[in-house]
């Protein structure tokens, strides 16, 4: 018999309050069975006369019949190399696209079919965050968290302590966002992500372009909210040590097709590697090095 969880309720005005306290009974965070997504694409040249000049259409299959569960309160890491399908992956389940195949289910709820209700338990955090540019940290997240119903003291209060947490001072937090270097402005995003306390994040590679030590500040806050709040998170990035960390499991895709999963200890056992970074290599024929250099050049 599945327990009852409840969102976290403090701090939050009463109409919030219910939606926040709808109960979730799944203990099975995200279903994804057989799921498909395909884009078209226009390529260059022809074998035929007639398409010759305007090229020709064809299929990419982006996610291929890929089939998982994650566990409520799993920190689930997906990789694989540029262009394996991960962030279409990330944009089904956050049902900012719709599954051409397949089905996919956010605790009990059908993606296609019930994405207002899905949307409101997910927060994604990716690095092409928008913010209002001229407006400070704080002001930003005192803003989003309106949205969701937080009262503006509350939220204020909120919004400091995630920004102190992820070593952004006082000082910073109160300056407009467009002064903030792009590693900042990542840490914003998070603290915003972080600042309704979601059932469901997205972590879209949350680290790059951060230093080491703000790597360290996130790396930690996302394991301290993993604690504290009854959160499923699924992370992508490609930082080893990252996903060796923070992971509870790992799948790993290459071209749409899901080529491995498990916990990151028998995913070396399975390969026979003391290394993470080894077992990517030997599945996908790619070292991070290359991986790296497509990213520089896309
Ligand atoms: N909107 C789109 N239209 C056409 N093709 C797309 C679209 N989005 C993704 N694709 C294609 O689908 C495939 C998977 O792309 P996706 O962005 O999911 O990969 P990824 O693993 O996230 O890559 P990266 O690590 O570079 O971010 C690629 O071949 C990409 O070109």
């Amino acid at each position: 018999m599945p327990q009852l969880i409840e969102r976290q309720t403090d701090s939050l005005s009463p109409q919030v309050r219910v939606h926040q306290t709808e109960n979730i009974d799944s203990e099975v965070a995200i279903c994804c069975h057989q799921a498909c997504k395909r884009f078209s694409e226009w390529v260059e040249g022809s074998r035929s006369l007639k398409n010759a000049f305007r090229g020709e259409k064809k299929w990419v299959h982006a996610v291929n019949h890929v089939s998982f569960e994650v566990k409520r309160g799993e920190i689930f890491g997906i990789l694989g190399p540029n262009g394996s399908g991960k962030s279409t992956l990330i944009r089904l389940i956050s049902t900012l696209l719709l599954p051409d195949d397949g089905t996919i289910t956010v605790f009990g709820k059908d993606v296609s079919t019930h994405h207002l209700e899905v949307r409101r338990w997910i927060n994604r955090v990716s690095v092409e965050a928008s913010f209002f540019k001229k407006l400070s940290a704080v002001e930003n997240l005192r803003y989003a968290a309106r949205l969701y119903g937080l009262p503006v003291e509350a939220a204020q209060e909120k919004a400091l302590s995630i920004l102190t947490r992820l070593g952004i001072s006082r000082n910073k937090a109160f300056s407009p966002l467009e002064t903030h270097s792009r590693g900042m402005q990542q840490k914003v995003a998070i603290a915003r992500a972080l600042m309704t306390s979601p059932v469901l994040i997205l972590l879209d590679e949350p680290t790059t372009g951060l230093d080491p030590k703000s790597k360290r500040d996130v790396q930690q806050y996302v394991e301290e909210v993993k604690q504290t709040h009854d959160a499923t998170m699924i992370l992508t990035t490609h930082d080893m040590d990252e996903a060796e960390r923070l992971c509870d499991r790992i799948a790993i895709i290459d071209k749409g097709t899901l080529i491995a999963l498990d916990t990151p200890e028998q995913l070396k056992k399975q390969v026979g590697t003391d290394s993470l970074e080894e077992v990517f290599f030997q599945l996908t024929g790619k070292d991070w090095e290359d991986v790296l250099a497509d990213e520089d050049s896309n």
